[in-house]
């Protein structure tokens, strides 16, 4: 694409938007005639079986040299699941099993070692995330709302089902898969499994739960749960799997031995995982004054103020910026986004170079509403997962997706590190993971929130700074250097022990905490 000699033939032509098309239908499940756009020339049935075509694309080399290597590494745990979950997928007798493993247990390992296992004999093993991030870390990984087509308004939704038709080429994947593994399903509504169910019975035509075929859950119930717009805590228990009927037929398998101390050898790693499921659990001391945890000494770095906080976790930013492989080890959280803006506004300001200012343009979406709803009172909305309406970025500054746009590579969770900004594109380095490195071109997008009581549209660039970033957004990115602004208290299940288990040891952990207290919130019923 880079030689502007090129000879554009027919054939190159069309070979171009085939290549658009089978991104659309990752993207929006549509081809491009549907977008209103010149179709390729393919027979229709061609492009939508690259569903099937996808999953069964895996280098049996590649399959059969990981299993080598890695399950004679198995602990005596790792194997116990492996062999039992090998059983059932074989057995073809289906079941719904939960492994439940806190962090650096071997989860993904282990997983990765059973979807190789299964697609290495050319059957299809389906591998789904609740989060982009989780998604990119299993091979062929997707997201459980894209891949199943899930509906947005899941809570108001009485009985939803998966948005599949049954002659689709995903209705095929979903026919014909030996095991579908659901990772860091806790984040997930209790509503998606349901719809699951309800359309795995009817694709399968067979009325056993999940229509017989056997699902793996995965994840940490310590982690933070569904986030549901303006709820109580009774809201999000009342939305967790476990408050699912499905719930009660769950197996549920244990990891804990904590593989990444165990690799590590270092004595204050153990003291630190003990200490962070303490947290976890809601186990820690707390004081009866205040109802607040204390920090120990040997827990992490405490800061006295949210400047030392900076300084610490990104010392010389003004200089060390230009070094990605240094901004991407590093990140500070906090509960809420007002405390997130402020510490991007002042690390952003440390880097030289001129600020580019990209306004939004926000619409209501509905004819009847463009009146109650004027222009100026959209922009002044800030609403989570939808990026400002005065996005002011500089060259160097660190930003994260707010939108799947091409899975895996670019997906809502990515980090990245701003390249160029143009004028109708900003381009920009990914930071981790298997695309470390690659520059990719964001677009603006159109983009709908579906936690307001009217619908409207905001036209922007994807994306929000994130050398900060709320702790409901670092779930599954692990960190070397980790600062948590405790200013405004964690609020809700789980999110003090997602915020401190993304580093390994206390030392690269800094908090700062106003008198060194704060409040660890813990639903112990989703616990029990
Ligand atoms: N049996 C094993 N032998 C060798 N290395 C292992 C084994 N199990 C896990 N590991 C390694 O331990 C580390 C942690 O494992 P993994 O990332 O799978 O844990 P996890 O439970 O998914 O953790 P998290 O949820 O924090 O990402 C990885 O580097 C992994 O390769």
């Amino acid at each position: 694409m880079g030689n502007p000699n090129i000879q554009i033939s027919e054939e190159i032509y069309n070979e171009a938007l085939i290549s658009i098309e089978d991104m659309c239908l990752i993207m929006s499940n549509k081809l491009l005639i549907q977008l209103g756009l010149t179709a390729p020339n393919r027979p229709m049935h061609d492009a939508f079986n690259q569903e099937l075509h996808r999953e069964r694309l895996y280098d049996l080399n590649d399959l059969k040299e990981l299993i080598q290597t890695n399950l004679p590494l198995l602990n005596e745990q790792q194997k116990y699941v492996f062999e039992t979950l090998m059983k059932v997928t074989n057995d073809e007798t289906g079941g719904i099993y939960f492994l439940d493993a806190p962090g650096g247990t071997g989860k993904t390992f282990l997983i990765s070692l059973i979807l190789a296992t299964i697609r290495s004999q050319n059957k299809i093993a389906l591998a789904l995330a609740s989060s982009g991030i989780a998604a990119t870390l299993l091979e062929g990984g997707r997201t459980a709302h894209s891949a199943l087509k899930l509906p947005l308004n899941m809570h108001s939704n009485e009985t939803p089902t998966c948005n599949v038709s049954k002659n689709s080429a995903m209705a095929k994947v979903l026919q014909q898969c030996k095991l579908i593994v659901w990772d860091e399903c806790t984040m997930a509504h209790k509503k998606s499994l349901e719809a699951l169910d309800r359309t795995l019975k009817d694709l399968r035509s067979n009325n056993n739960r999940f229509g017989g075929a056997m699902i793996l859950l995965a994840g940490d119930f310590r982690q933070t749960l569904p986030v549901i717009p303006r709820s109580t805590p009774a809201d999000e228990l009342n939305a967790c799997l476990k408050s699912s009927s499905l719930w009660k037929h769950v197996k549920v398998l244990h990891l804990s031995k904590n593989m990444r101390v165990e690799l590590q050898n270092d004595q204050s790693g153990n003291i630190f995982s003990k200490q962070l499921i303490d947290i976890g659990n809601g186990k820690f001391p707390i004081d009866m004054l205040t109802g607040c945890i204390n920090f120990p000494l040997s827990f992490c770095q405490l800061t006295r103020s949210k400047d030392e906080l900076i300084q610490k976790v990104f010392p010389d930013v003004s200089q060390n910026y230009r070094n990605h492989d240094w901004l991407s080890e590093r990140a500070i959280l906090a509960a809420k986004n007002i405390d997130v803006n402020e510490l991007n506004f002042k690390i952003q300001e440390q880097i030289t170079g001129e600020l580019m200012i990209y306004k939004s343009v926000d619409s209501a979406t509905n004819q009847d509403d463009v009146v109650n709803y004027p222009p100026e009172f959209l922009n002044s909305l800030d609403l989570p997962g939808l990026p400002p309406h005065n996005l002011q970025l500089k060259v160097g500054s660190v930003v994260i997706m707010l939108r799947n746009i091409n899975q895996p590579r670019l997906c809502n969770g990515t980090r990245l590190a701003i390249k160029k900004l143009l004028n109708n594109v900003i381009e920009a380095t990914i930071l981790k993971g298997k695309y470390k490195g690659e520059d990719v071109l964001i677009p603006r997008i159109p983009m709908i929130p579906t936690d307001v009581p009217f619908e409207f549209k905001r036209l922007q660039f994807p994306v929000r700074l994130a050398f900060a970033m709320t702790i409901n957004k670092s779930q599954g990115q692990s960190l070397s250097v980790c600062g948590i602004n405790l200013e405004n208290p964690c609020f809700s299940h789980g999110q003090l022990y997602v915020a401190c288990s993304r580093v390994g040891k206390p030392s690269d952990l800094f908090i700062y905490a106003p008198g060194n207290q704060t409040r660890n919130i813990v639903y112990h019923k989703v616990l029990q």
